[in-house]
């Protein structure tokens, strides 16, 4: 089949499922297990699918210098331990987050029926994706979910000068009564790590407020950033104490409360390659039908249209169902040399 182009812009449209074997191949033949390839290539897949650029096709590369610098088991085994009513925890052996949880799922969300919450520890994993795929299936059964990691030390302390915390995202799902999940998902920097990356490699700047050079003072060069320099908190000149309150958080209730490394602890130096954090992910559910004695989806369409009344017509979690409608009725968009380095890393069956 030839694949369709759109033209000058150098992209090519690839079926969801052409794509997601293609990622299959690629994790398998860098040393992943079929399971832990089904995981990762399901999630980057979908980021990609849903316009999730910053942890979509781009990541790959990074996955596969990753596996093979040793850095990540891609063949562990994850085990689940049931450790209360409401509690479940998963040593993920040093392999990847998404396996872990995936091997923990099902008892999880018995656990939330049966409890009305329960929380999912996962420990000595690796997450290196984007945090949405992890809690909209939840939402789509109905429950509503919270989840947070923690990453890498880039992001100095609000009034500190050295960095300290991960890029720390958070990502909440609620089920609404007439529509897709309302989705938030977002690093408590002021960007995420792989954004700067992207901007980096495009020769673009970025914001003012985004970080700062190796001296500390604030740069708008990407490169600047990340050769020494450092990401701020979210929240801006006036508001970082916030952003940097959250990053707090999630480095305990990610790491502290899971027994996985905090964002400073772990050193990867002797494993050229490694991208992925080796920390910990908390994720929490809650069965709204036994805590709210409301219908929930109702109320939560309620709000939604509260907000579209007070003017706010995009809600987060829009752009990605938008652009998944497209990808999936034409084809996902990727760069057309991305994907031939991708075809090149999945071996003669693709290239
Ligand atoms: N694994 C890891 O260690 C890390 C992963 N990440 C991932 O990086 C990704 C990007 O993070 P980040 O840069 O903070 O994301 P963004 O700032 O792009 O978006 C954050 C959230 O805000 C929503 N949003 C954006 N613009 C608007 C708007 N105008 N009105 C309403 N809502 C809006 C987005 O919805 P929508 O999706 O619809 O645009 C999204 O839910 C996340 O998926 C995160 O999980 C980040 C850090 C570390
Ligand atoms: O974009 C980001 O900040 C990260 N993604 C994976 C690890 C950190």
């Amino acid at each position: 089949m030839t694949t369709p182009t759109l033209g000058p812009t150098d992209q090519v449209l690839i079926p969801f499922d052409e794509m997601r074997a293609v990622l299959c191949q690629i994790f398998e033949r860098h040393g992943t297990s079929a399971e832990v390839a089904a995981a990762l290539a399901d999630n980057c897949a979908a980021a990609q699918r849903d316009g999730a650029m910053s942890h979509g096709l781009f990541r790959i590369p990074g996955y596969v210098s990753t596996l093979k610098s040793g850095w990540v088991d891609g063949k562990a085994v994850p085990v689940v331990e049931d450790k209360a009513p409401g509690f479940l925890s998963v040593d993920a052996a040093n392999g990847y987050a998404q396996p872990a949880y995936r091997a923990a799922y099902e008892a999880f969300v018995r656990k939330v029926r049966a409890n009305g919450i329960a929380l999912l520890a996962i420990r000595r994993s690796h997450h290196f994706a984007a945090l949405w795929p992890d809690v909209e299936p939840l939402a789509r059964e109905g429950l509503v979910a919270l989840t947070m990691v923690n990453s890498m030390a880039c992001v100095v302390p609000s009034g500190g000068n050295k960095a300290l915390f991960g890029t720390n995202p958070i990502a909440f799902a609620a089920p609404r009564e007439n529509g897709d999940p309302l989705v938030f998902d977002l690093a408590t920097s002021a960007t995420a790590h792989g954004d700067i990356q992207i901007a980096a490699r495009a020769g673009h700047e970025v914001p003012i407020g985004y970080g700062v050079d190796r001296h500390g003072e604030p740069t708008t060069k990407p490169k600047e950033i990340l050769e020494g320099g450092a990401l701020l908190p979210f929240g801006g000149e006036h508001g970082a104490h916030k952003g940097s309150a959250l990053a707090m958080m999630v480095e305990l209730l990610a790491a502290a409360l899971t027994g996985g490394n905090f964002s400073f602890e772990f050193d990867w130096s002797q494993h050229p390659g490694a991208q992925s954090p080796y920390t910990g992910q908390l994720i929490i559910a809650i069965d709204p039908s036994l805590t709210s004695g409301q219908n929930f989806a109702q109320r939560c369409e309620t709000l939604v249209q509260a907000m579209a009344d007070a003017g706010q017509q995009r809600q987060p979690g829009d752009r990605r169902y938008e652009q998944r409608a497209r990808s999936m009725a034409h084809g996902v968009p990727v760069d057309a040399a991305q994907w031939q380095q991708l075809l090149e890393l999945a071996g003669p069956a693709h290239a």
